[in-house]
């Protein structure tokens, strides 16, 4: 099939490298020239295992290729939106773009043409897509909903093996040609109508982050009651009704997708006068959870402005290098507002990615970040990080305090070092009270 994929960010680059590796003729248009020249050299642009590699292979095939804008002359028989659908002030997802691109190709496609959307977008939007192109008289393209499930990560091995394979449609016949265009794939495909596809993706998000917001809540209990969280989870997570994943405690989720999506769910569903309380719940209880580390940094230390603390990780996750709602770019915009000094290390976050936060320092060496420290805080539990030389860290810091954020050291193993180390739950808190009491009167 000849498809074109709109926006060549994270959904549309790993989609239109994926489908022309199944065969499929792709062509993927960015109005982000800089991005596009890099892709045209088989420079990859986002930082994702085994990407590049493959994209080289389809531009070498031939079956790939990259462009500014929509060709007048496109003869593409599909053509996938992946472009960014980010939140308005209210919560809201921001449809600009998503109409910019429909705008465009009721100009361009040809007759019978489909159109899918990859990018997120609210319940009803396929719909409102159609009514726009019959404003525009094209009553013949078929709008599909085809939502996205990837992580960033494992964005192709998520593409290439998903789980299953939501096919939103308004007939027969679009079925049949989104069967075709994910041909080599043998999944689990749920077909439903479009509306259905859109909330399958919303409901999808908003139940992964409720789980996390879930074990964040029964972290704070345990801290209290001297549990450990870390085998309540395993505890919970055996039984298969439950699952283990998405229940490790921490800092709560950040990125690009959960923080934007859970409050779009919120939205749409005030939009109905429907009142969310539990997704309202999961979305306050995540950012309470993600500023835990300044207000015990503030039983350590009382008044932080003559701290210094490193936050170990920008990324909002490891294998990744997008910053998108990292939980490390609030916590430290908050620590740098109450007068300490921050620092940042990150193994892939450029400098130049934060150029525009002026506040931000990020070294290249982990040891050079810590250096004088008087506490470090594991933001994104990359294995550079995780695997750090403590006792060599222990040397270079000017206090041994270390705030776990991803639950992902070994509280024994550090105190043998001489650090004190903080985490969320499976440390009882009372332990280190007396010593935070020593170390504010100090
Ligand atoms: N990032 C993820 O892991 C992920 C996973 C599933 C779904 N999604 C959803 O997919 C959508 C895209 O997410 P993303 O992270 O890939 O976004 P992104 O912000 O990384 O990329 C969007 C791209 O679209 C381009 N663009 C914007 N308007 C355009 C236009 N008019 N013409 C051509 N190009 C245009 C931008 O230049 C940018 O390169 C969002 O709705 C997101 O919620 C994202
Ligand atoms: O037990 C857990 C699991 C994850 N997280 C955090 O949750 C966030 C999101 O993680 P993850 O889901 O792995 O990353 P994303 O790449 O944002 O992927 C999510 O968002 C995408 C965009 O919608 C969806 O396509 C994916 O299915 C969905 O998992 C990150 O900050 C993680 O640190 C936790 O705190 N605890």
């Amino acid at each position: 099939m000849k498809v074109l994929v709109v926006g060549t960010g994270y959904v549309g680059l790993v989609t239109g490298v994926c489908l022309a590796s199944f065969g499929h003729d792709v062509v993927c248009v960015d109005q982000d020239w800089q991005k596009i020249a890099r892709l045209n050299m088989g420079e990859c642009p986002i930082y994702e295992d085994g990407l590049e590699p493959l994209l080289r292979e389809q531009l070498l095939a031939n079956r790939l290729s990259f462009d500014t804008a929509i060709s007048d002359s496109t003869d593409c028989d599909i053509a996938l939106i992946a472009v960014g659908t980010p939140p308005r002030n209210d919560g809201s997802a921001d449809l600009a773009s998503v109409f910019e691109v429909v705008s465009e190709l009721g100009h361009k496609l040809k007759q019978g043409a489909f159109i899918g959307t990859k990018s997120t977008v609210p319940v009803g939007t396929a719909h409102s897509i159609e009514t726009f192109l019959e404003s525009m008289g094209r009553q013949d393209i078929r709008v599909v909903s085809i939502p996205e499930f990837l992580r960033e990560g494992s964005a192709l091995s998520d593409t290439l093996q998903p789980s299953r394979l939501i096919f939103g449609v308004p007939d027969e016949e679009s079925l049949r040609v989104l069967e075709e265009l994910h041909r080599p794939l043998e999944v689990p495909v749920v077909a439903c109508n479009r509306a259905t596809a859109e909330m399958i993706k919303y409901a999808s998000n908003a139940f992964l982050a409720t789980k996390i917001s879930f074990i964040n809540e029964i972290a704070n209990i345990c801290e209290r009651v001297g549990a450990d969280v870390q085998q309540v989870s395993q505890g919970m997570g055996l039984d298969p009704r439950i699952g283990s994943s998405f229940l490790r405690a921490g800092l709560g989720y950040g990125g690009s997708c959960f923080p934007k999506d859970t409050r779009a769910l919120v939205n749409i569903a005030g939009d109905v006068a429907y009142d969310f309380k539990l997704l309202k719940a999961v979305v306050e209880v995540n950012q309470r959870q993600r500023t835990e580390p300044i207000r015990r940094l503030r039983q350590w230390f009382g008044d932080l402005s003559h701290i210094r603390v490193t936050l170990l990780g920008v990324a909002f996750k490891p294998g990744t290098n997008d910053i998108r709602e990292s939980p490390a770019l609030e916590i430290g915009e908050r620590l740098r507002s109450q007068g300490a000094q921050v620092q940042f290390y990150d193994p892939v976050v450029t400098r130049f990615q934060l150029q525009s936060q002026e506040f931000v320092r990020v070294l290249d060496d982990p040891y050079m970040a810590l250096e004088h420290a008087d506490a470090a805080i594991i933001v994104t539990e990359w294995p550079e990080i995780v695997d750090l030389d403590w006792a060599r860290v222990g040397a270079v810091m000017r206090r041994r305090l270390v705030f776990d954020g991803r639950n992902v050291l070994d509280p024994a193993a550090l105190e043998e070092a001489g650090f004190l180390i903080e985490n969320f739950g499976f440390h009882p808190a009372l332990l280190l009270a007396s010593a935070r009491d020593s170390a504010v009167q100090a």
